[in-house]
């Protein structure tokens, strides 16, 4: 058996990480074997398989040859749409990346070439082949690479029949006259013929061949097929529908790179800003079918097409092997590219910087065996070719391109140095340090989160507890005064329950309120009080530092003097006003909420324990007694100041003298309120004094006839309680009530 393997097997495949790397060196051209399955006519003619694929490797067996690919498709092989993925999309993804591709459709006539390219694209018809997938990989890979370029893409689709170049796109192509027995001749008018021509970088092009613009799958579908009806086919003895020419389907992809900033938001060093300007190209190449005219039946114009056609790929084989022949590579022997118009287009995709895919297509049929083993050959030889792929940038639009943006860099320095503003690196430390005191701050934010949930499920725990504690001392209270479990069961019911529930979390809720408020107000001035007046602190009055400002009573203003030096603001005072008259608000609510709670209260509760209320009054009215004192000496102080600065005609101190008197009138005004309810309290206490005798004795059969002592007490706790409004801070007030309900209790 005859091993036909390739001497440089040790070709890479197109990965994606070789194809940024742009520093690789040389790379195999990569060879596919394609096996159709037998065709209708094969099987009528009654032939036979003869090809024998190696399971699991891209080896075939024809006769006693072996033979090695990089890959084998068709038959049990790895089917048809496999080629595309495994060969071609890698080039696809290299010209994104400005590396110029080949694909390449060689075999013998019939062996299947336009089939697995896809050169007889018709609208609407099969995707299957190679050019359909791959337009639409082009444009599906635009789509998700727009915003960071701007694409242009332009097709071309030429045929080389006879040796001459035609443009198979050209709007007003030349004239043509039917010429017996098959085919059309053109009679060239005026155009110019295409030309080949070296560029100065050493690429090819074609002089005056149409490049269509294309903005779209659907354009360029078009234009491919449009191609291919224009191109030149006809009927073989081994092909119904056999094409007479080379035809190439030519892609140029032109992309400007935009600057794409840093990840973290920085900018690149000068020498890395340069806008890519990258211009690549992908040659999709349906050979025309090496023949025997024996074979194919060809004669007159068939014969001399045939003739042509084999002169071409002699051409293309004599260069494959010259450039596949080591030696005479090292030695840098000549490589006859300009034999052929084939061979001298595809002189970059073979032996120069492009990436290229030979795709060998063979008939599986014995018939066509010899001719089987030939294309293998060739294909095998093609494997020793070595291309050096480069990435195609146009130096000088490259080059502008970094200097314009190095300028605006430049600008953007002088700018803030001028300004005095920081230097570049700067910016950049600071931008680094945004970066990560934001990265920090959405860490806390997170933290807080967690831990606000964690203070919701506690404070629903706390009310719970709450709730029931209470629940427990009302309970308690009642046992005391001599009532039976069945009656506390009765009593407490599910309505009370949720009663209870409703009014602690409306007091929080207002708490909640309240201390949002004093948060929001103005730093007021506090003079020092005396050590045990803590419940005769004013409403609205704070233990911030010192100022001038305004506080309010259910909505009234007055002017509370400090340590105050300089102008009053009276938008400031606006606002404050606008403060208080919400907090007015907030202290009716919770004065009509504590109201409806007094009312239950009493009809709940059992009457007090009349010694304990007793000294917890005797403790209050000291407490009282020193609150007056205090605002008595207020009073007094104010008075002084009133009078030393009557004689004023400053504006400000006249200002000030009439807050004082405001403020005169609210103590006088508080000081009467302070005298009537001491005065209360004390006949309360009187009364105490006198009944602390049968106090004890009280039970529940009398429990009516205290009913005028019990509303009474009413009255007079709801004047306490009153008091405690005005004097004492809402969460004092609250605890006053629940939190330390033994005390409370009695003045409820
Ligand atoms: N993979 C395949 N599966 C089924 N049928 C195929 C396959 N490949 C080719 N054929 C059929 O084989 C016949 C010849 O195919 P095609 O025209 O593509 O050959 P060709 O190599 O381009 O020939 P020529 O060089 O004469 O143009 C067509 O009828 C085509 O439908």
């Amino acid at each position: 058996m005859v091993m036909e393997n390739g001497v440089g097997h040790e070709n890479e495949p197109f990965e994606e990480a070789n194809v940024l790397d742009e520093s690789e060196a040389t790379q195999a051209v990569q060879v596919a074997l394609n096996i159709r399955p037998l065709i209708p006519l094969e099987r009528v003619q009654g032939c036979n398989d003869c090809i024998t694929v190696v399971p699991g490797e891209p080896q075939v067996q024809i006769g006693h040859h072996s033979f090695t690919f990089d890959y084998v498709f068709g038959r049990a092989a790895t089917p048809l749409p496999g080629i595309f993925d495994k060969c071609v999309k890698p080039l696809v993804e290299g010209l994104f990346h400005g590396y110029n591709a080949t694909v390449l459709a060689y075999g013998q006539t019939g062996s299947g070439k336009t089939y697995t390219m896809g050169t007889g694209y018709t609208v609407g018809g099969s995707t299957e082949g190679v050019i359909p997938q791959v337009m639409q990989t082009i444009f599906k890979r635009i789509e998700t690479l727009k915003h960071k370029a701007d694409f242009q893409l332009r097709v071309s689709f030429i045929e080389i029949l006879k040796e001459e170049i035609h443009d198979l796109l050209d709007p007003n192509p030349p004239s043509t006259e039917y010429i017996f027995g098959g085919g059309l001749k053109a009679l060239a008018v005026g155009k110019p013929p295409i030309q080949i021509r070296e560029t100065t970088a050493g690429g090819i092009t074609l002089m005056g061949v149409t490049e269509a613009d294309v903005k779209s799958l659907e354009e360029m579908a078009a234009y491919l097929e449009h191609g291919s009806l224009s191109r030149a086919t006809g009927s073989t003895n081994m092909n119904s529908h056999s094409s007479r020419s080379h035809a190439i389907f030519t892609i140029t992809l032109e992309q400007r790179r935009k600057w794409d900033p840093l990840p973290d938001g920085g900018s690149p060093s000068p020498e890395d800003c340069g806008e890519d300007y990258l211009c690549a190209k992908l040659h999709l190449v349906d050979l025309a079918g090496s023949e025997r005219a024996k074979r194919t039946g060809a004669d007159g114009l068939r014969f001399k097409e045939g003739v042509h056609i084999n002169r071409g790929l002699l051409a293309l084989g004599n260069v494959i092997s010259a450039l596949g022949d080591e030696k005479k590579r090292r030695e840098g022997g000549h490589v006859p590219y300009r034999d052929s118009k084939l061979t001298r287009l595809l002189q970059d995709s073979l032996g120069g910087n492009s990436r290229t895919v030979m795709i060998a297509c063979v008939s599986p049929a014995d018939v066509n065996a010899e001719e089987s083993i030939n294309t293998l050959k060739y294909a095998n030889r093609a494997r020793n070719i070595r291309n050096k792929p480069t990435v195609n940038r146009d130096p000088l639009a490259a080059e502008m391109q970094r200097m314009r943006q190095q300028l605006e860099l430049m600008q953007a320095e002088l700018l803030c140095a001028r300004a005095g503003g920081p230097s570049n690196t700067e910016v950049q430390m600071l931008k680094q340090k945004v970066a990560w005191l934001e990265a920090s701050n959405m860490d806390l934010r997170r933290e807080l989160e967690e831990a606000r949930e964690r203070i919701d499920a506690v404070s629903e725990c706390a009310l719970e507890s709450q709730v029931e504690r209470d629940k427990l001392r009302i309970k308690l209270d009642q046992l005391r005064s001599g009532k039976t479990f069945q009656e506390l069961d009765d009593g407490l019911d599910v309505q009370t329950d949720n009663m209870l529930k409703e009014y602690v979390t409306r007091i929080q809720e207002l708490e909640c309120e309240l201390q949002q408020m004093q948060h929001a107000r103005v730093p007021f001035y506090t003079p020092p009080r005396p050590p045990s007046s803590t419940s005769s602190r004013s409403r609205g009055e704070s233990t911030a530092g010192p100022g001038f400002g305004v506080a309010g009573i259910d909505g009234d203003i007055y002017l509370r003097t400090g340590e105050f030096s300089g102008e009053i603001n009276t938008e400031s005072l606006l606002n404050e006003f606008k403060r208080t008259s919400g907090q007015g608000n907030l202290d009716k609510q919770l004065r009509e909420l504590d109201k409806r709670l007094e009312r239950k209260q009493i009809k709940l509760f059992v009457r007090p324990d009349g010694v304990s209320a007793k000294q917890h009054l005797e403790k209050k009215m000291t407490e009282l007694e020193e609150d007056k004192n205090y605002l008595q000496t207020e009073r007094d102080n104010l008075l002084v100041e009133l009078e030393s600065n009557a004689q004023s005609s400053d504006k400000n101190t006249q200002k000030f003298q009439e807050a004082r008197l405001h403020k005169l009138k609210s103590l006088k005004v508080q000081i009467a309120a302070l005298n009537n309810k001491q005065e209360a309290w004390s006949q309360y206490l009187r009364q105490q004094q006198c009944s602390d005798g049968d106090g004890k004795r009280k039970s529940k059969e009398t429990h009516e006839e205290n009913e005028p002592q019990e509303l009474q007490m009413w009255s007079i706790t709801t004047g306490l309680k009153g008091f405690f409004q005005e004097f004492m801070p809402r969460n004092l007030l609250y605890r006053c009530f629940f939190g330390h309900r033994q005390t409370s209790f009695k003045f409820s």
